[in-house]
């Protein structure tokens, strides 16, 4: 085939459309050179990733969008002609400062005193200052609307009747706290912990924390002892909130022994109270052995404010960059990194988010399935920023039904999903299964920006495998080892531009921001990396996620994503679940992968046969595993990830101490001195 050369200048980009028979616009204006169909068509023979796939849905008319609109104020203000959602996404990168202070007017940032830089001229790896001398709350920003009829909270779950609180309701609790909080000594930058459930008092609880300055931290009650122990300890809180039991899989769980040993251990370093929520108001609960316990009511009434007139929240106005949130990374060895994030980045990049990129406004019902122990949770409930209701749903996904997420999702319109890369087939499913109208918006970010880089995009349409695309703001690429990016191959996710939502510093860091600079700036010399493994389609501008990239796997020089694999091996309907990882072997690595049967069916050489065949036939004979293995269990993260890095180590040889962040550490002593891995070819 004849090579045909294009630099994605809008001239020969029509061209490429037409070979293509798509129109792109993806790269228009932008300088990838060199850059040829044929080394596309060959991209999509290794990778077996299409670089046409199927469109599942088209938003019919985008013009009244925010996204839209706010085009149309970025064309007016900066005298430019961008054409569509691809072109201001790249002058959102390219003019990052004029960028972030059109959202911050645009989305109406409450403010007491106005910005002075959008942000300084530090390179990234130096953690530029935002908005200096800005003034702001982020509660205050969550809080703006206080309309009796207006609904704020929806929570519901295993065991809780569905329950709605209403926006003034929720400003008159959250004052409530704040005030007695306040009583209780609680000041600016003191660290509130939550080892709560997904229910409206963590969001309260929060909320109140923020109103006054201080920085909020939760771990769910799934989290066994040494888990909020290993996170808790390091950041030394003031104040526990908890609960006393939950429902999860229609059982009751009784959190009071476990929080009882994690009360006696943080009371040595810091603790002052202990505040738990009642699980169930009428049924009676005894606190008195926990140490500093006492009942959410019973700390309202001994620290409310007697006398006073005020209903208004004492909002606490504080810097841009004043701490807000701690969030841990979920590593899969050691104790977790403490990520400190800044108020003014969470809030002002949860609002692009939201209002630009989902579209939501007061009219909305939000929900995410989540627990206060993920990312998603704070994201959720930046939601009410936009003056929506968020639903908080607190129990399993599948009782007492499996449909009972799709029936709560029947009043809400917009379906989102994160956590690990969304396998073509579960686009499908959504699409013949649940409903043909409906925007699929696969999101990636993490806890590290405790937002997303590439998500879903009311304006544009949704194909089969892939985030629909690159957030505005957010110049992600993906590089393959050189400081360039590639298109079309799997390569690492970095970010090369700025964004507000860096962490601000590490909790518990050395005064050279060590653990942080090693965390993101040692792979890349002064440019974000992630740490996730990417592909991103030049065609529809598209991202698919393919793993970690620490997980990524290497035979014979070949690199690519694990996600490959599992989207093949776990339609088989034999398997339950799966892992692939590499194993070192001298300077080479051999792929290993594991099955976990679904019960009842046993493991047996007809299906590693097809299983070989499958992966020899739909990617390439290089992405066939060496061995293929039965195993009782695979490990998971509390967030549902697998853990492939801790169980690549043990392979190669390694002894591994397991994360508190793993949901089944136990399982990782399955894959110790497993013959058939001892031999050396
Ligand atoms: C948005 C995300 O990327 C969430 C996660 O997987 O941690």
């Amino acid at each position: 085939m004849k090579n045909i050369n294009f630099n994605f200048r809008i001239p020969r980009l029509r061209c490429y459309s037409k070979i293509n028979s798509i129109s792109t616009t993806f790269f228009a204006n932008s300088k990838i050179t060199n850059f040829t169909f044929s080394n596309l068509k060959k991209a999509e023979m290794s990778s077996g990733i299409p670089l046409n796939p199927a469109e599942l849905w088209r938003p019919k008319d985008i013009s009244n969008t925010e996204m839209e609109k706010f085009r149309f104020v970025v064309n007016e203000k900066f005298n430019v002609n961008l054409e569509n959602y691809h072109q201001l996404w790249k002058w959102s990168t390219d003019n990052i400062s004029d960028f972030w202070a059109t959202v911050w007017d645009y989305t109406n940032i409450i403010h007491s005193a106005p910005y002075e830089q959008v942000v300084d001229s530090k390179p990234m790896n130096e953690i530029p200052t935002w908005f200096s001398s800005a003034k702001l709350n982020f509660a205050q920003n969550l809080m703006w609307c206080r309309d009796k009829n207006k609904t704020a909270i929806i929570s519901a779950g295993e065991g809780r009747p569905i329950k709605k609180i209403s926006y003034h309701d929720l400003y008159d609790q959250v004052r409530s706290m704040a005030a007695a909080m306040r009583r209780a000594g609680v000041k600016k930058n003191d660290r509130i912990s939550g080892y709560i459930s997904n229910c409206p008092e963590a969001v309260i609880a929060m909320l109140a924390s923020a109103s006054i300055g201080a920085i909020w931290s939760s771990a769910s009650p799934d989290f066994g002892i040494s888990g909020v122990l290993d996170r808790f300890s390091q950041i030394r809180p003031k104040i526990l909130f908890s609960t006393n039991s939950v429902i999860y899989n229609g059982k009751k769980i009784d959190i009071l022994p476990k929080l009882k040993v994690i009360v006696e251990n943080l009371e040595k370093e810091s603790l002052e109270k202990v505040i738990v929520v009642p699980f169930n108001n009428s049924i009676s609960f005894d606190l008195s052995s926990i140490p500093l316990a006492t009942s959410w009511n019973d700390f309202l009434n001994n620290y409310s404010v007697v006398g006073s007139s005020s209903d208004e929240i004492d909002f606490e106005q504080l810097p841009f960059d004043h701490p807000l949130y701690i969030l841990f990374s979920s590593g899969t060895t050691g104790k977790p990194k403490c990520l400190v994030h800044r108020a003014g980045g969470v809030l002002i990049q949860h609002k692009k988010e939201h209002i630009f990129h989902a579209n939501m406004s007061s009219n909305d019902v939000f929900f995410y399935y989540t627990t206060t122990g993920w990312m998603m949770w704070n994201w959720l409930v930046s939601g009410l920023t936009t003056g929506c209701a968020i639903v908080l749903y607190d129990g399993s996904p599948f009782k007492p039904s499996s449909s009972i997420l799709w029936e709560l999702s029947d009043q809400i319109g917009i379906i989102l999903s994160t956590g690990s890369p969304l396998k073509p087939e579960s686009f499908n499913f959504v699409y013949d299964s649940i409903q043909k109208d409906v925007l699929l918006g696969s999101i990636t970010g993490g806890t590290d920006l405790c937002s997303l880089f590439a998500g879903l995009n009311v304006t544009l349409p949704v194909y089969c495998g892939e985030i629909q695309a690159i957030c505005l703001g957010m110049k992600i690429e993906a590089w393959d080892g050189e400081d360039k990016p590639v298109y079309a191959k799997p390569a690492d996710l970095v970010c090369t531009k700025p964004f507000p939502c860096m962490p601000i510093y590490f909790y518990n860091d050395d005064h050279k921001n060590s653990k942080y600079m090693s965390a993101y700036f040692s792979n890349y010399s002064s440019v974000w990396y992630h740490g996730d493994y990417v592909w991103i389609n030049p065609n529809t501008g598209g991202v698919v996620m393919l793993g970690r990239s620490d997980g990524t796997l290497n035979p014979g020089g070949v690199r690519f994503g694990s996600a490959e694999i599992y989207n093949i091996v776990e339609n088989f309907s034999e398997i339950q679940d799966s892992l692939v990882v590499g194993q070192k072997v001298g300077d080479d690595e051999r792929i290993v992968l594991f099955l976990k049967m679904n019960e009842g069916i046993k493991f047996n050489d007809d299906l590693v046969l097809r299983i070989r065949s499958k992966i020899r036939n739909q990617l390439s004979p290089r992405h066939v595993p060496s061995f293929i293995l039965p195993i009782a269990d695979i490990p998971h993260t509390v967030t549902g990830k697998k853990v492939e890095v801790a169980v690549k180590r043990i392979i190669s040889g390694e002894k591994v101490a397991p994360s508190s962040s793993l949901v089944n550490p136990e399982s990782l002593e399955l894959y110790y001195n497993i013959p058939q891995l001892k031999s050396k070819i």
